[in-house]
């Protein structure tokens, strides 16, 4: 049987299943992302899905609307691409009702994973969005990836102070880096030393910062001591090579610190850009 191919037909909407954005299609996508695991928990897949995912990652945040299958899918794709919540929208799959109708936590047997995808923050569930990170490790015991993912949030729910500093040379760029970016970082608590931070703010008055001293007045040490309580899930220390610091013993100190408690730490903007996709 002889089929045209895909990127010859005009289309008025491709409605793209499984992940699968077609690039070479004419006319608005609506792509079905099921889940973000490919970034949440990438170990968990092969190496070459993982990159066509974040190749196409692209044609995902700037489709007209997003087509997924459970409330927690969606919360996920919005907190990870920054994509306006009003574009994605959730149509569960077919569900046997008596999966629905089965109680909610702790046990297996057949309704098990059916009411696993809709279960975080699904209204007909009964599952309040506080209770998300619970009902999923009830309902994937075995499931290390997810139980690691949920624990993760549990933190990030917590604290999960995301710190941001940039040396005087560099604050141009972590501008330009935080607006491209801007729909992550305004979900999330920041904390920057005091000139970094004034700017940000200046710039993107919504962002919640929590501002320290300035860097060479302690700023850098004050974050350190953040990271010490356990308080900083990313730091991004867009550091100037070029140019001497007086306060220099500061910032080795604080890098020193986020190496020794295995802190993410972004010190140019092509770790922050590659690490800012896993908050
Ligand atoms: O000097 C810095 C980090 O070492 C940055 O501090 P400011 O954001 O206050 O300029």
């Amino acid at each position: 049987m002889h089929r045209k191919p895909m990127s010859r037909i005009q289309y008025d909407l491709f409605h793209s299943l499984n992940y699968m954005p077609i690039t070479d299609i004419d006319g608005p996508l609506l792509p079905v992302v099921h889940d973000m695991s490919c970034l949440t928990n990438p170990d968990d897949h092969p190496s070459k899905r993982v990159r066509f995912f974040e190749a196409h990652l692209h044609r995902v945040s700037t489709a007209p609307a997003i087509h997924t299958v459970s409330q927690f899918s969606r919360d996920e794709i919005v907190r990870l691409i920054g994509v306006d919540p009003a574009r994605v929208h959730v149509i569960p799959p077919g569900v046997d009702h008596q999966c629905l109708a089965a109680p909610l936590a702790g046990e297996g047997g057949p309704g098990h994973h059916c009411r696993a995808s809709g279960a975080a923050g699904h209204p007909d569930l009964g599952v309040g969005a506080g209770n998300a990170a619970a009902a999923r490790r009830s309902y994937w015991p075995s499931d290390q990836g997810m139980m690691a993912a949920a624990q993760r949030e549990d933190t990030m729910a917590q604290d999960g102070l995301i710190a941001l500093i940039a040396h005087d040379q560099k604050k141009p760029d972590m501008l330009a880096w935080a607006r491209r970016h801007h729909g992550v970082l305004q979900r999330l608590p920041l904390v920057a030393t005091g000139t970094t931070g004034s700017l940000l703010k200046a710039d993107m008055p919504d962002l919640d910062i929590l501002l320290m001293k300035s860097g060479p007045l302690g700023g850098d040490q004050q974050i350190g001591a953040l990271i010490v309580e356990g308080r900083i899930a990313l730091l991004v220390f867009l550091v100037d090579p070029l140019s001497p610091h007086p306060h220099d013993v500061d910032v080795k100190a604080l890098t020193r610190l986020a190496v020794v408690y295995d802190v993410p730490m972004a010190c140019n903007l092509a770790t922050a850009d590659r690490l800012v996709v896993g908050l």
